[in-house]
């Protein structure tokens, strides 16, 4: 008879109510693979008189419980999966979930990016695992690919679209011309949007993302304040439409960088090129591009969001924790590369940008925004004059690489204008 490993999810909205029926699938090869038995004891929820949960329970045989202790108290129980979101009481949860000795699997960025070492150290202490491959991209199984495939490499820079709910609407907004409260409203019925969007649509899901890939992917623990971050809001129909013209597409990127030992990190609309491969991108899907010395490039393309995608992932974590138990060498953390943080200053930090101004329609006004730039050492790789309502002229500029302390050196001088009205400002892949 193979050993009995019992576990409990903590959730049962879109990512945990995927456990079940992923478990029941694949229970023979499960068991082939990890000479176990898994089966899934408990779940808590909120109510255990919903629908879902008790339709759950009652197909895939396990018990409902309000009351966290029912999980903890319960010896049995070897691992947990995270699947609430947010901070409290995922945060608690998991604590005492490791304090008490149980495995830790999580899909909670938000948790992971703020209070991730905090965590590690628990597990670390308990001799615990503590997995969270669902954390980015979704069904991606990216974490896993850096902290195995890409040790013996060294990465350069790692950018993509880590958020499914706006490379969505952004999809389809361009394509099926939707309203962003339509497109919004989408992505939230089909279970991609964090319970509260905001921090979909404002780049902070994104940006927490980014903080975990730089801990995998530089050994660099930056927080999530060191990110600047711009978020898909203030996008405006006539960047996106200019963008098509000048031969690019607006997608909301995260990337971070190595340059001379230090790191940086951003998350913000940016223009792609049409013949990049994360132009082609669409709806929920993800894709994380890899610039390193020994690979070269390579890119991770696949679903960044949705139940199944997810809870695969979060089973990833479970094999991998069946496995160490198995050969008992639990305890050792899933990203142990590691060095000493350091924040590369924004005169390092080299992009191209578009920079959308309005000005008066009169003679003498490409000059003038000719001088500010000039002032600041920017030079131009495209200009146009966009369009002009007989009293207003827009214009388009795409410069040449400059530094990060450039382009706010030219927005201040612009802030600074009467004439010249800063209407937006994206990095150009
Ligand atoms: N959805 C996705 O595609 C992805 C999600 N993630 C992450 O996975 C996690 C779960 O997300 P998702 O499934 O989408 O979120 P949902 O909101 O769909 O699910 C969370 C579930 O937890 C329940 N819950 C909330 N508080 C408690 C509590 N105190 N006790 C028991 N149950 C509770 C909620 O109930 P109620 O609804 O009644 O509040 C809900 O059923 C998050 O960390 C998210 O960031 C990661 C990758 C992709
Ligand atoms: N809300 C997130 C879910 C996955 O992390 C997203 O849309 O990417
Ligand atoms: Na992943």
């Amino acid at each position: 008879m193979k050993q009995r490993l019992t576990i409990a999810v903590l959730g049962l909205g879109t990512v945990g109510g995927g456990v079940p029926a992923l478990l029941e699938k694949h229970r023979e090869k499960i068991s082939q693979v990890t000479g176990m038995e898994v089966v899934l004891a408990k779940a808590l929820v909120k109510d255990k008189t919903e629908e879902k949960p008790v339709q759950l329970a009652k197909e895939f045989g396990f018990e409902l419980t309000e009351n966290f202790e029912d999980i903890i108290n319960d010896k049995e129980i070897q691992i947990v999966a995270e699947l609430i979101g947010g901070i409290e009481p995922a945060r608690t949860f998991i604590k005492r979930s490791l304090e008490s000795g149980k495995h830790v699997i999580t899909a909670n960025k938000d948790l992971i990016a703020q209070f991730g070492p905090e965590l590690v150290q628990i597990a670390k202490q308990q001799k615990c695992d503590l997995y969270y491959e669902a954390s980015v991209a979704g069904g991606i199984p990216i974490l896993r690919t850096i902290s195995n495939s890409l040790v013996a490499d060294s990465i350069e820079k790692i950018y993509g679209i880590v958020n499914g709910t706006t490379n969505f609407m952004l999809t389809k907004m361009l394509l099926e011309k939707c309203s962003y409260e339509e497109a919004l409203s989408e992505a939230q019925s089909l279970g991609f949007a964090e319970s509260d969007p905001t921090n979909d649509v404002d780049g902070i899901d994104a940006a927490y993302k980014m903080v975990i890939l730089t801990q995998f992917s530089f050994g660099m623990n930056i927080s999530v304040e060191d990110i600047d971050k711009v978020g898909i809001r203030g996008l405006k129909a006539e960047d996106i439409e200019v963008a098509q013209q000048l031969g690019y597409v607006i997608k909301l990127l995260g990337s971070a960088e190595m340059t001379d030992g230090s790191v940086s990190a951003e998350v913000g609309p940016v223009l792609v090129p049409k013949y990049h491969p994360l132009a082609s991108v669409q709806n929920e899907m993800n894709g994380v591009f890899v610039n390193s010395s020994g690979v070269g490039e390579s890119m991770y393309y696949g679903p960044g969001a949705g139940e199944k995608p997810t809870a695969t992932s979060v089973m990833s974590d479970l094999i991998t924790i069946a496995k160490n138990i198995r050969m008992e060498t639990t305890g050792h953390q899933f990203n142990l590369f590691n060095q000493e943080t350091k924040l590369t200053p924004a005169e390092s930090i080299f992009s191209k940008y578009y920079v959308a101004v309005e000005v008066p329609d009169q003679q003498g006004m490409l000059l003038k925004i000719t001088r500010l730039m000039t002032e600041a050492g920017v030079s131009f790789d495209q200009i146009l004059q966009q369009q002009s309502d007989g009293k207003n002229a827009r214009v388009v500029i795409i410069t040449h690489e400059i530094s990060k302390a450039q382009m706010e050196q030219v927005k201040c001088s612009f802030e600074a204008s009467e004439e010249i009205k800063l209407k937006s400002s994206y990095r150009v892949l």
